[in-house]
């Protein structure tokens, strides 16, 4: 049985380990936190595919270097990053569940009101370090709605399994699911 699989993005390739999510599937591990090299390659291959918005919006965790390096490539001077849970510190927060292909349990994503706010009626440009199941970017959509913007893009690193065969995202590289066998 393998237990890596290649991933090239520009210039940069990794051999991502194959681990399990599930009695029945595997999935290449894409881990960009803490891989700055990675995220600046594809920040930078991305870059010119995307339309000009406002904001950028992501979702933590692994979303946010990656927002992080598109925005200031941009020369944009914020994004807005929908967390995994409510905060003491934030005001009326839009709350959305999400079930991703890593977590299988729900949790939740949410936009704190002060970036509700700044976003409404504004373009924004979700992106993400990987679109799987399209559950996190169907959360990430829902809350931006609720906030008053307007989705003009949809982009991520890489699509993951049947996300590669939509035609509403934007992204750089495809990566398969691998099935028990
Ligand atoms: O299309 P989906 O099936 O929803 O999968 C994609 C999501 O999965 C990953 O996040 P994850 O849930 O692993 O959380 P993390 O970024 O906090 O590690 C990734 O960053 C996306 O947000
Ligand atoms: N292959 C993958 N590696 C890490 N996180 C993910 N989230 C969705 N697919 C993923």
């Amino acid at each position: 049985m393998r237990n890596t699989h290649k991933v090239t993005i520009g210039t940069v390739t990794r051999e991502l380990p194959l681990v399990w999510v599930s009695e029945e599937l595997r999935i290449a591990n894409f881990v960009i936190l803490g891989d700055s090299e990675i995220v600046a390659e594809a920040a930078s291959l991305i870059v010119d595919k995307l339309p000009e918005v406002d904001f950028f919006v992501t979702a933590e965790a692994k979303g946010i270097p990656f927002a992080h390096e598109v925005a200031k490539l941009k020369g944009m001077p914020h994004y807005i990053v929908a967390r995994k849970s409510v905060k003491a510190y934030m005001e009326e927060p839009l709350v959305a569940t999400v079930t991703s292909i890593t977590t299988q349990k729900q949790q939740k994503l949410v936009l704190d009101g002060p970036d509700a706010e700044r976003i409404k009626g504004k373009r924004v440009a979700l992106i993400d370090d990987v679109i799987s199941t399209g559950d996190s970017l169907r959360a990430l959509e829902a809350l931006v709605t609720e906030a008053g913007a307007e989705i003009v893009a949809r982009a991520a690193i890489l699509a993951e399994g049947d996300a590669a065969d939509r035609d509403d995202i934007i992204y750089l590289e495809k990566l398969p699911l691998f099935p028990a066998e």
